[in-house]
């Protein structure tokens, strides 16, 4: 049977490469179709060959470099290139450091916002990634442990990661002996969630494996062996046992110690969650006596936030919103901190509900908030600090506010995800006539 050509498949062309995409590759064009090429920068003239269909455009293996602008730097990592972690590696750092910020500004600019609102990049360097979630595959007796290859499920076998804290790099060569024991009989795959804290790694072993007794007494001499303070295991998105616990992975938030659920949503890195924390901080106004967190999680934000105001802590996630409460409860707390358990999407806090409150900060996952924005919009809430991991849903969640009479004030994007397409922003919007004197130049302090 003849199979169907794939779209633009073998194909050779000469591009110049136009601008550097969101995900970090080149964009050139053929046929009026986007073509996105890998490690490439925008001036780059290339021979490549089309290899096939990608959202909305043509996917391009470089052939023959022709020409090659002077922005591009040797890639620090060995495993640059098939990785699916990092994809820019090969920019210089000033390069660099403009196209994560025009990313924000472009996101703005297609929803009709000036683009003047973004203040510069505050940069979070390599080294800091205190939460990772790797994949791992057993191929015959071999264990591949590492992050996806990109635009793939096949796993690289990662040897040394540049962004990971030393802790999480260090137990990946153990963790690869182990997963022989725990994945090989079966050839299975898993995915490990590994969060740093100060008494020792907190690991999640999700998989379609059995746990055997063999694989119960290696986990617990691996934990000995490796000063894991908590060790879980469960089906992919299933409920998490705890087969080694040696310690409790507390985490601060403020001053406030917390014991997230196995494999908890955080910040990916200490750094990054203290300027986020800053910046959020440094947005509220000094007069505000009551703040509703939204996707709260485990309280990032809310427990520093409870030095100021009382605040209203809201999580759709059961085990996290668990957390925060009970953290809530051992804990003196300057101001008092209530929590509600809420899907915010099927139902947002409404209007009437936020009647009376001050300010509200919301740091949704990477679909938005639009449904909540919504209700936003109508409210008499004078501070909205939105916290985002992504400037597309941010850009049209920002649309909605603005055109309801929200002012956007001020938006820093925050690069805690270092070498990758993904940023962090946080943003302050004021109700229209509203002024908070304090916020001139928040941003640019934290430089
Ligand atoms: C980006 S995280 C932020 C968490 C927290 N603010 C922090 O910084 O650690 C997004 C949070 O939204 C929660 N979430 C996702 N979908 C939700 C929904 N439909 N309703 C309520 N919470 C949701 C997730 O469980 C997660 O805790």
């Amino acid at each position: 049977m003849r199979r169907k050509a794939r779209r633009g498949g073998g194909k050779q062309i000469e591009i110049e490469i136009k601008t550097l995409g969101a995900r970090g590759d080149g964009v050139s064009d053929h046929d009026g179709k986007p073509v996105f090429v890998p490690m490439t920068l925008p001036g780059d003239r290339l021979l490549v060959k089309l290899v096939g269909e990608r959202a909305g455009g043509l996917k391009a293996e470089i052939l023959e470099l022709q020409e090659q602008v002077a922005d591009h730097v040797d890639p620090p990592c060995q495993h640059f290139g098939p990785c699916g972690g990092c994809t820019v590696q090969h920019a210089s750092p000033e390069y660099y450091q403009r196209w994560k910020k025009d990313i924000v500004i472009q996101a703005l600019r297609r929803k009709g916002f000036s683009g003047g609102e973004v203040a510069d990049l505050i940069q979070i360097d390599a080294g800091t990634r205190r939460r990772a979630v790797f994949a791992a595959e057993a191929r015959g007796k071999k264990i591949d442990l590492g992050f996806h290859e990109r635009e793939s499920h096949k796993v690289i076998d990662v040897k040394d990661c540049l962004i990971l804290t030393s802790s999480l790099g260090q137990i990946l060569p153990p963790m690869r002996e182990l997963l022989k024991v725990l994945l090989g009989p079966d050839q299975a795959k898993a995915d490990i969630t590994v969060i740093d804290s100060k008494a020792g790694l907190d690991i999640l072993i999700a998989t379609d494996a059995s746990l055997t007794l063999v694989g119960r007494e290696a986990i617990t001499a691996f934990s000995d062996a490796n000063n894991i303070a908590r060790f879980a295991w469960s089906r992919p998105k299933g409920i998490a046992e705890p087969v080694a616990i040696r310690d409790q992975p507390i985490q601060m938030f403020g001053d406030v110690p917390v014991l997230p659920p196995e494999g908890a949503f955080l910040q990916p890195s200490q750094e990054g969650q203290d300027i986020l924390t800053k910046l959020v901080l440094d947005y509220l106004p000094d007069d505000v006596e009551t703040v509703a967190d939204l996707f709260s999680g485990c309280g990032t934000f809310t427990f520093p936030l409870s030095k100021r105001a009382h605040v209203h802590a809201i999580e759709g996630d059961e085990r996290a919103i668990a957390a925060l409460t009970s953290a809530s409860r051992r804990n003196d707390t300057a101001h008092k901190v209530t929590t509600d358990c809420r899907d915010l999407v099927k139902d947002p806090v409404t209007a009437d509900e936020l009647l009376g409150g001050d300010c509200v900060v919301l740091d949704p996952p990477r679909t938005g908030a639009k449904e909540q924005c919504y209700e936003l919009a109508q409210s008499d809430i004078n501070t909205i600090i939105y916290v985002s991991c992504n400037p597309t849903t941010f850009a049209r969640d920002a649309k909605i506010l603005v055109e309801s009479g929200y002012v956007l004030k001020e938006v820093t994007p925050v690069d805690q995800f270092v070498w990758s397409g993904h940023l962090e922003i946080v943003a302050c919007f004021e109700a229209e006539g509203y002024e908070d004197d304090d916020l001139e130049g928040v941003g640019e302090e934290l430089e």
